[in-house]
């Protein structure tokens, strides 16, 4: 088995990721038999920008080392430079790029964040800005503009924060800081983003009573987020507690600065493990944590479901797969950020699948449902949109140009499915740069490991 030989991103990796018009789709590689590789991949999305949040809210420096550098965290980085933090790349240079210094300083807001297409920037940076002393302005990419907000404007209002929007409760608004935040107890609706929990609890220690949030709603997705939250919290001394399920304590105190190591982003692993599992080969991850809090570990026990084997070598992961992909009943109320590769290993497999647990997916960079089931379904496929989740029934299937929808996640789908089908291209593959710029190259170099038949 060879090690994956990385090479720079070609590419602007920060850049508006949309196509450029004239730009011809990306011919996603069909495998030419089972692949053989190991795959090393960049920091955590969900941990970086956490990390640069709490970095920045701290009262000393911090040193994030193996952070990731992609879109969303470079969005995050200027949005917390433009609020008065000092980010500067140190000489310590990894395979993915420059370990991060954080040097907190006073937030002063009278600025405009641009939160491109990043959840984590739109929904964890507001609570920053209360804490600022000027107003901060908030937009984000056309695509991006209509993702909910309302929970996380309405929370800060209820704290006595000043927001201006245009009252439909979504992108772009003004948070006017006055340098603190009461804080107290608040009961919120996260059903449609665990995001909103975990935007206010990341700052809620430097508000003046810290913060008791509960979560009233029928359903309250990707918990595994929230607590990667109080666990980065911890970390940094913060008294952190659930009293109850559904409830979050903050207790007001300082953050302390921390040097942290970021773990790969298991979540990006999917696409690459995903990739053993439909050729038939043999897919390894190093560096997979023994202990964590990213929702990607649920792979383990995920990817056997469909057939596959998993076994670990130290910190070495290896999916291993059969030749056969069975079908799955599976409930990823969890794991959403994980429902494009699944569903796209589904529309491969050797019988019908049902995912469910993914209503609130709808509302991430597209509405993946509607987006998974168009764009399997012009290729042939039989995919039917349930209220929470997908019913997927393999078809055989032809190739076609895969729509991204300014969704990494939807690129990557298309690209496990382009594995196995022949003439799929993907518009827009630059969209990857969101979470992994290193995309395109990291799968041609993957599948230049293929075992021919
Ligand atoms: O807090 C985070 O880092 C994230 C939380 C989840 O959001 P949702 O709860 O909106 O699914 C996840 O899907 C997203 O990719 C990252
Ligand atoms: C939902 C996702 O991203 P975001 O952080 O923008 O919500 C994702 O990465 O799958």
């Amino acid at each position: 088995m060879l090690e994956s030989q990385y090479s720079a991103p070609e590419f602007d990796i920060y850049g508006d990721r949309s196509q450029p018009a004239g730009d011809k789709p990306w011919p996603a590689p069909i495998a030419s038999g089972p692949i053989e590789a190991v795959v090393s991949l960049p920091g955590s999305k969900s941990l970086t920008n956490r990390e640069l949040v709490l970095a920045a809210l701290a009262e000393s420096p911090s040193l994030l080392r193996a952070p990731l550098h992609s879109r969303d965290s470079q969005n995050m980085i200027e949005a917390l430079r433009s609020l008065g933090t000092t980010i500067t790349e140190t000489d310590a240079t990894g395979e993915f790029g420059a370990d991060l210094l954080v040097t907190p300083g006073e937030l002063t807001g009278s600025t405009t964040v641009d939160c491109g297409l990043a959840g984590t920037v739109m929904r964890f940076v507001p609570p920053v800005a209360a804490l600022a002393l000027g107003p901060t302005t908030f937009d984000a990419d056309d695509s991006a503009r209509g993702r909910p907000m309302k929970t996380l404007i309405s929370s800060l209002r209820a704290l006595g924060v000043d927001i201006n929007d245009d009252g439909r409760g979504s992108l772009p608004f003004t948070v006017h800081g006055t340098g603190r935040v009461g804080g107290g107890e608040l009961t919120i609706d996260a059903s449609s983003s665990s995001q909103f929990v975990s935007a206010l609890l990341l700052a809620a220690a430097r508000f003046d009573d810290g913060l008791t949030l509960t979560h009233s709603g029928e359903r309250l997705p990707s918990l595994p987020h929230i607590d990667m939250t109080l666990a980065a919290l911890s970390a940094r001394g913060v008294t952190v507690s659930s009293p109850q399920p559904g409830t979050w304590r903050v207790e007001p105190g300082p953050i302390a600065g921390l040097d942290v190591d970021i773990e790969p982003d298991l979540s990006n692993a999917a696409p690459f493990l995903v990739a053993a599992i439909v050729t038939g080969g043999s897919v390894t991850i190093p560096r997979w944590p023994a202990e964590t809090t990213q929702v990607g570990a649920e792979l383990l026990e995920i990817l056997p479901r469909f057939g596959a084997t998993v076994s670990v070598d130290g910190d070495r992961v290896t999916v291993t797969g059969t030749g056969r992909i069975l079908g799955v009943d599976l409930d990823l109320t969890t794991a959403g950020e994980l429902a494009p590769p699944l569903v796209a290993l589904a529309a491969l497999a050797e019988s019908p699948s049902t995912i469910t647990g993914i209503g609130h997916i709808r509302h991430h960079e597209t509405d993946r449902l509607a987006a998974l089931a168009t764009e399997i379904n012009q290729l042939g496929g039989e995919v039917t949109e349930l209220d929470d989740g997908l019913s997927i029934v393999p078809k055989p299937l032809t190739g076609g140009v895969w729509s991204s929808y300014h969704d990494h996640r939807m690129a990557t789908a298309g690209a496990i499915i382009g594995l196995a089908v022949d003439g799929v291209s993907i518009e827009n593959i630059a969209t990857t740069a969101k979470t992994l710029p290193q995309f395109p190259e990291l799968w041609t170099t993957m599948l230049s490991k293929a075992v021919s038949a």
